[in-house]
């Protein structure tokens, strides 16, 4: 086996994974349980929206005509003739200077075509109230259809069910979504160095904390992952074991032994299996020994055994995979840019990765490297909230210069509220 490797570009390695990730099958599920997957089909309105006249303010329903002429001189009187809660509707017609009292979100009748908010008129008793101007047809009135009309896209196949989505699941009455079904997603690390997490330190050996922020990362996503344990580093138990994750698994996640060390087995299952390898070597700083494979159909990801590399391969290449199975449409994290918080003096012959700090500050969005930033990291994961990316073949940068962010964890906070009473 030959140790040469050759690197290819991020882009390039990306749309490889990409173009080898097969949406999975579609299910029919109930519609609360869909949060964070995506539509498998378009979403159309089958009624209008709102679906009829309703007012928009808890007031009185009149006719407009009847309020033509009034000022603070020339108050003019209505009656109540019925009360219309949310709700409730009616068919009677009104006569001149007839009201209903209504409230927000009853239907309008029909000979009703304007409503006084309650603040625009003054009781005179339970039944008796003036106004002092006139009401234009449709004021304070919500009109059927105004916001969605019945056969109308309202959300696209592809979109990521939100909570917003999830409403308006409910309100077109659709109680049942169809959705790609979840991968099955197999989890491994390998390294005989590995301990658990409560297990007693011993000499040379460290706790396994990629298994867990993988486990994490899939979560974050909505997936539980199948955990396995491989703890020898021999050949033989981890040909055996990945013959049960091919046959089971859509995706499959090793983190460590991918590079062209003695015990880095990866490279050996893969050419063992004859397994398609997309690439082995990726022009990026951490994680540049990364490979992802693909074994029949299950997709292969060696994520690098160095917890940030692993962490950046994942949300680089595992994450937008998936997301394309779970026939998602937008599915990279997005790219923004940023001002350089503090001096990152490297030079850069791939393309670096840094985990970072976003801050946003006087209207600029500020990333700084989140301290400690070799391959080896693990405390900067924890810090960070994005990631800022060099360029391949930039020298170092300063605070100030303008480089590109990548907004891997969106979910993360700001430590004040960023609105004041000025905006
Ligand atoms: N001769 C060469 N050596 C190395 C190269 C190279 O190109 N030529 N690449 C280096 C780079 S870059 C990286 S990154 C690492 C990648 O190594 P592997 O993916 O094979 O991972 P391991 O060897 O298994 O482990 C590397 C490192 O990470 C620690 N580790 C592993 N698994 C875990 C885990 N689950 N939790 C926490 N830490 C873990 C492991 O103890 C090692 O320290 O290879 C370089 N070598
Ligand atoms: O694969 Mo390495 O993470 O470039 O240090
Ligand atoms: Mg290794």
């Amino acid at each position: 086996m030959t140790l040469q490797r050759t690197p290819i570009h991020i882009t390039d390695a990306v749309a490889r994974v990409i173009k080898h990730t097969k949406e999975t099958k579609i299910e029919t599920i109930d519609y609360l349980d869909s949060y964070g997957r995506f539509l498998a089909e378009d979403l159309y309105a089958n009624e209008d929206l709102p679906l009829f006249n309703k007012s928009a303010m808890d007031g009185f329903a009149i006719r407009s005509v009847d309020s033509i002429g009034a000022s603070g001189d020339n108050r003019i009187a209505f009656k109540v003739v019925e009360e219309l809660p949310a709700g409730k509707t009616s068919d009677y017609t009104l006569k001149e200077n007839e009201a209903f009292r209504i409230m927000t979100g009853a239907e309008i009748p029909t000979s009703a075509d304007a409503v006084v908010m309650f603040e625009q008129s003054k009781a005179i008793d339970d039944t008796l109230f003036t106004i002092r101007k006139p009401f234009e047809p449709n004021d304070n009135i919500a009109m059927r259809g105004e916001e969605v009309k019945t056969g109308e896209l309202v959300v696209p196949k592809g979109t990521l069910i939100n909570p917003g989505v999830v409403a308006n699941l409910a309100t077109f009455g659709h109680g049942k979504v169809r959705v790609h079904q979840l991968p099955k997603v197999a989890v491994m690390s390998t390294g005989s160095e590995l301990l658990d997490v409560e297990d007693k330190l011993t000499r040379g050996k460290i706790r396994n904390s990629n298994t867990p922020m993988i486990i994490s990362q899939l979560k974050r996503m909505g997936i539980e992952a199948k955990v396995y344990r491989f703890k020898t580093d021999e050949l033989d138990e981890i040909l055996e074991i990945f013959k049960e994750l091919t046959s089971d698994f859509d995706v499959v996640i090793t983190t460590g032994g991918v590079s062209v060390g003695d015990y880095d087995l990866l490279p050996k299952v893969y050419a063992h299996y004859d397994a398609e390898v997309l690439f082995n070597k990726v022009a990026m700083r951490p994680g540049s020994v990364t490979t992802v494979a693909k074994l029949n159909d299950t997709l292969l990801f060696g994520l690098s055994g160095n917890p940030s590399a692993c962490y950046s391969g994942f949300e680089l290449f595992a994450r937008p995979s998936i997301l394309k199975m779970l026939g998602g449409k937008n599915i990279y994290a997005p790219i923004v840019e940023a001002t350089l918080g503090a001096d990152s003096k490297k030079a850069n012959p791939f393309t670096r990765f840094i985990r970072a700090e976003l801050e946003y500050t006087g209207g600029t969005l500020y990333a700084s490297p989140a301290g400690f930033n070799k391959s080896n990291a693990v405390t900067s994961i924890a810090r960070s909230n994005g990631v800022i990316i060099l360029p391949s073949g930039s020298r170092g940068f300063v605070a100030g210069d303008q480089v590109k962010v990548m907004l891997t964890d969106v979910t993360s906070g700001t430590p004040s509220f960023l609105l004041t009473e000025d905006d």
